[in-house]
């Protein structure tokens, strides 16, 4: 069994695959303006996504995260997790989702074989929730949540993107919701995209504010496991949830990348911010290709830089992170 590795010693166990672009959110951060379609040919197709998964899963990878654009917006997203399922070895199936449909949908998904979601829920005041997202679907979204608990999933994570002057007042609020209910809470740093220096300016706040809080009121950092991706851990004996932080300006964040991305129209990306992606599609269309698809992952994955340069102001291509699936 072979198993992705970058000159770094970096072992790379984990595919995050968007499988759209589209999203029906208007999130400030990311698709300010909505969804614009580009006229670029069409996303992947189930078989596209099972010849995908399988040279992944071949080539070391246990863990596929479907992510997007909006991923429920597929019609056919029930199939997309069952192809995954259906693949050996793959052991860990989840997404990452706004919530609007996973009230209904929610058993549908977990029948089918997804076990971790993650639910974006930026503020647990209504209006600043949809200040921040352009949809006035909080109760929709919180339903879903509490239907993503019933139905049993191993792990139910909310994220939330830290974001000065609009939902900095509200860590009080999710840590009272956390108290009683198992949620994992993210806290993501606002990461610049080509989209807006201006709004990272006026908006980004750093991790460490909320770290500190954490130390002080007696939560503390977990050890980080083997499998552990960049996320800083932190738990409390009063609180039944779990809060993570992902600070991706702080020194050695990308030590513990284990991360591959591919978009939704089947490009590699070694990295949230880089240059270009590898395309990968052309191998995709028949069972015969995997051994050439795996090694042309090989030799892309020698070429992958050490870390980001956000902080020389590189964002490379990424847009917005709804193109490449966050
Ligand atoms: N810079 C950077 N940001 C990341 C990375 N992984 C996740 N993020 C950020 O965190 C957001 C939320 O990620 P999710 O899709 O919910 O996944 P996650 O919780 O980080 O992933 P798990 O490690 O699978 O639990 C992403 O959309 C990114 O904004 C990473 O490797 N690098
Ligand atoms: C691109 S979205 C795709 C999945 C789904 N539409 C959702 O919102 O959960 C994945 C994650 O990226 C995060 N995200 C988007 N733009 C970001 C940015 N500029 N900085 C940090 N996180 C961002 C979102 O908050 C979301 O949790
Ligand atoms: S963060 Fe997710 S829900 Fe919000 S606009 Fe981007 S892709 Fe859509
Ligand atoms: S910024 Fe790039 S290299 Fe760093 S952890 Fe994220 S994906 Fe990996």
């Amino acid at each position: 069994m072979s198993q992705l590795q970058d000159n770094f010693g970096r072992k790379f166990h984990y595919l995050r695959m968007s499988v759209t672009d589209v999203c029906n959110f208007k999130c400030s951060y990311c698709l300010p303006d909505g969804y614009r379609p580009d006229g670029k040919p069409g996303f992947l197709s189930l078989d596209e996504i099972s010849h995908l998964v399988g040279a992944f899963a071949e080539a070391g990878t246990r863990k596929v995260r479907i992510t997007g654009g909006e991923p429920t917006l597929r019609k056919d997203f029930s199939d997309i997790i069952r192809v995954i399922a259906d693949t050996k070895t793959i052991n860990t199936i989840a997404c990452t989702t706004n919530g609007y449909r996973l009230e209904k949908h929610a058993r549908e998904w977990f029948d089918a074989g997804l076990r971790r979601i993650n639910v974006s829920v930026d503020s647990l005041d209504p209006r600043m929730f949809y200040q921040i997202t352009g949809e006035n679907r909080f109760d929709e979204v919180m339903r879903g949540v509490n239907a993503a608990l019933e139905a049993g999933f191993e792990r139910v994570k909310i994220n939330a993107v830290l974001l000065k002057n609009l939902n900095d007042q509200d860590l009080p609020r999710f840590l009272h919701w956390i108290k009683h209910t198992p949620l994992d809470l993210r806290f993501i740093e606002l990461m610049e995209t080509g989209l807006g220096r201006d709004y990272f300016q006026a908006h980004h706040l750093p991790g460490s504010s909320i770290r500190d809080r954490l130390l002080a009121e007696g939560w503390s950092l977990d050890p980080r496991g083997a499998e552990d991706g960049p996320a800083q851990n932190f738990s409390h004996p009063d609180y039944q949830g779990r809060i993570g932080l992902i600070m991706p300006y702080e020194k050695h964040f990308c030590d513990s990348c284990n991360r591959l991305r591919v978009s939704a129209r089947g490009k590699l990306h070694l990295c949230l911010f880089t240059e270009g992606g590898l395309e990968l599609r052309d191998l995709l269309q028949s069972a015969e290709q995997r051994p050439e698809l795996i090694a042309r992952l090989e030799r892309q994955l020698l070429l992958k830089r050490e870390t980001h340069l956000l902080h020389q102001g590189f964002t490379g291509v990424t847009q917005h992170l709804a193109s490449i699936g966050g």
